[in-house]
């Protein structure tokens, strides 16, 4: 019996078809798994039949409908596995098939597919206009360090016209998939050995042999990035018959290399920029730890109730439903986490304050004490020294260090100041208040003594977690093999956390891994945005040095921002109303839209404005199931984790983006005045790259300085 896989090429097209058709593939589909392969040939409703003038010998048509052909790469080596790439438009089929040839790459053995009618046409005339050009970006590399890197022949040729990154770009559509990538990051500036190791070595299988002509079906199984080969008729009527989701099918080697990896000796770091599939492979991750061992249990962290419900959902998905599975997580964030721990082991909680009445009890104890400091000083030296280092005496903080602070504190200084924190702990105590992040300190010390919950932690978001949510984390598990998957993005640091794992106990090194490909959002958002933080370096999450954006790119692309000021607010939000009007007369739907701004004010207008114009609306946080209709308005902060086809960032303006009240004055500490300042341009980076498809990024007045272009 024949075998059916599917590429990851043809899932973009089959998404897009009307209900009927898609019935009539899963028609032609399970046919593959009902007849033989002379059965096949044979068959009048199928019509399986060659492409004339095909490149690729193996490529077949087959009838879907009378308009539709799926177009099917049929093996000749003697295997049986039949692989489905696209389904277009009758007459489109025949061109389209005609001109690709699908090879096997000789570094990574995996399928790969090339339009290689349009590479013949276009060489010779770019190797004319090569041979004037002042360099050419790949001179620097020999035939042979390429070759190594499984570049072959026609594609050499080609690589050896490119003069820049923008045409390498041009070429994307037409090269073979691995090889582009090979050639992307040496353009980016990577060794040949660190794009060996990046993209060769994760995608080459371990056994491979000295041949790389093996069979279609070896190929096929060496590509799972694209390829999803089906094993059984219920996976077939379940991946076919559901809503598409790629993420749960077709993982990046990179994000299958640290997902099913089969155990790591500690804990592991996976960082990457925006939308590069973090939180994806944290959710494969859960899968792997769970099918290692029947009754092991997983904890599953984020930031916020509502990412923790995202992930709910999706890990449903990927785990299908099984309720045995989804039994031995907890998704939850771990301010939950820990007051849950704190309410099981204490019996009782006092209730956690939010930040703004926290900074009013500073005010008080400013006050009370007549204190040299501003309240903003002492909240910070409490956040930053005293419950980051888990301080809880007079005599622990005189020893304490304060690096990372901008201003010395002598001894005489401090003993000065720790009257403010007892005075501040004594008020919470009579208000039987908290804060959430003692009510880590305290559940982190009650695992300490009756040991860990679970059996691995693994957390997603994890640039914003502080000090003491580390500790609770690291309580939570056992030190040792598999105890803590970590993934985040320096980038996206916008709560000023600042954390050292290894003195936290949590030493991620020589298990640090990267993801560079975005699945989100288009190129042209991504350069654009991108382009908020290149004036900065941000440290990297596990506090040893700093991150990179380096070789962080999309396959996707699409149109460029839309970037534009304002003589008025009101102007600026009746634009955007045209603005939304426009993209959802273009078919988005309004639950599609995110709309943002750093402050509430700004979104009442909106709401009342986008109300007012009869478009649907409704906040972010009020917790709107994902049914329910209406533009998504959220402020900056609640943009976190979340995504849109089309993205509105309002009120970027000098005054806002930095606000001036979060940011400490550089004569009261220069070290926090940078972070604040750094930690308001990573605000706007989250929210810009929320965007799928779309973004319009506006201000009223003067525009942020953190705007490319405009500091
Ligand atoms: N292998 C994949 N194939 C297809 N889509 C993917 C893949 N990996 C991730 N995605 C999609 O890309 C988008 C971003 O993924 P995800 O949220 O995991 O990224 P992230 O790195 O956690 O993002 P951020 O840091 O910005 O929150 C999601 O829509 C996700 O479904």
């Amino acid at each position: 019996m024949p075998q059916l896989a599917f590429a990851s090429s043809f899932w973009e097209s089959y998404d897009l078809l009307e209900k009927p058709v898609k019935a009539g593939v899963r028609k032609a589909m399970q046919k593959f798994q009902q007849l033989t392969v002379p059965e096949l040939q044979a068959d009048k409703g199928l019509h399986l039949e060659s492409v004339e003038n095909a490149r690729d010998p193996r490529m077949r048509t087959i009838r879907i409908n009378d308009f539709w052909r799926g177009v099917v790469l049929a093996p000749d080596d003697g295997t049986d596995v039949f692989l489905l790439v696209n389904v277009v438009p009758h007459d489109e089929a025949y061109t389209w098939a005609a001109k690709r040839l699908y090879t096997t790459n000789a570094a990574t053995r995996g399928l790969e597919v090339r339009n290689v009618v349009a590479l013949e046409q276009l060489t010779p005339a770019l190797e004319k206009a090569a041979a004037a050009a002042d360099s050419l970006l790949f001179a620097k590399f020999s035939d042979h360090v390429l070759r190594e890197l499984g570049i072959d022949e026609q594609v050499l040729r080609a690589a050896r016209t490119i003069v820049d990154k923008a045409q390498l770009q041009a070429f994307e559509k037409l090269l073979p998939e691995d090889q582009f990538e090979v050639l992307y990051f040496l353009a980016d500036d990577f060794s040949p050995e660190e794009v060996y190791r990046d993209v060769v070595a994760v995608r080459r299988p371990a056994d491979a042999g000295p041949d790389p002509d093996e069979s279609l079906a070896v190929a096929i199984a060496n590509t799972t990035g694209r390829i999803k080969l089906v094993t059984d008729r219920d996976e077939l009527d379940e991946i076919l018959g559901k809503p598409f989701a790629a993420w749960r099918i077709f993982l990046h080697p990179s994000q299958r290399r640290v997902a099913y990896r089969a155990s790591y000796s500690g804990p592991v770091q996976v960082t990457g920029g925006p939308g590069t599939g973090k939180t994806v492979a944290a959710l494969h991750r859960v899968k792997h730890l769970l099918s290692r061992s029947p009754d092991s249990r997983v904890l599953l962290t984020t930031y916020t109730n509502a990412l923790a419900a995202s992930l709910r959902e999706n890990l449903a998905l990927l785990l299908d439903h099984d309720a045995a599975l989804l039994d031995r997580v907890e998704v939850t964030t771990v301010n939950a986490y820990a007051h849950g721990v704190v309410g099981r082991l204490d019996g009782h909680i006092p209730s956690p304050i939010g930040d703004r009445e926290e900074r009013r009890l500073w005010q008080r104890v400013a006050k009370k004490l007549g204190l040299p400091w501003t309240e903003q000083f002492l909240a910070q030296e409490y956040r930053h020294v005293i419950l980051a280092q888990d301080l809880r005496t007079l005599e622990a903080y005189l020893a304490a260090s304060r690096r990372g602070r901008g201003s010395a504190l002598s001894a005489a200084r401090r003993q000065q100041l720790w009257p403010a924190v007892e005075l501040f702990e004594s008020m919470l105590r009579e208000q039987k208040a908290t804060t959430h992040l003692k009510v880590c300190a305290r559940a982190a010390e009650l695992l300490a003594a009756s040991g860990p919950t679970h059996d691995h932690v693994v957390v997603d978001e994890a640039q914003d977690l502080h000090p003491a949510q580390w500790r609770v984390l690291r309580a939570a598990v056992a030190p040792g093999r598999d105890d803590l998957f970590i993934t985040g993005d320096p980038h996206q640091r916008i709560y000023d956390a600042r954390v050292s794992l290894g003195a936290l106990g949590i030493p991620v090194t020589g298990r640090t891994h990267r993801l560079r490909l975005n699945y989100r959002s288009t190129e042209e958002t991504l350069t654009w945005s991108t382009g908020v933080m290149s004036p900065v370096t941000v440290d990297d999450l596990g506090g040893d040095g700093s991150d990179t954006l380096v070789g962080y790119r999309s396959l996707l692309h699409g149109r460029r921002p839309h970037v534009a000021g304002y003589g008025s607010e009101q102007e600026e939000v009746a634009a955007l109303v045209e603005r939304v009007r426009e993209w959802i007369g273009q078919g988005i739907r309004p639950a599609e839209i995110g709309v943002c701004a750093r402050f509430n004010v700004l979104l009442d207008k909106i709401y009342d404005k986008l109300d007012a114009a009869g478009v649907p609306v409704v906040r972010v946080r009020d917790q709107p199931a994902a049914d329910v209709e209406g533009v998504r308005l959220a402020t900056m902060h609640a943009m976190k984790g979340l995504e849109f086809r089309c993205v509105a960032v309002l009120g970027v303006t000098a005054g806002a983006v930095p606000f001036a009240r979060e940011v400490t004055p550089a004569e009261v500490d220069a070290l926090q005045h940078e972070s604040d300042l750094l930690r308001e341009r990573c605000l706007l980076f989250v929210a810009c790259t929320r965007a799928r498809e779309e973004l319009s990024v506006s201000w009223s007045g003067k525009a942020s300085p953190f705007l490319p272009g405009q500091a």
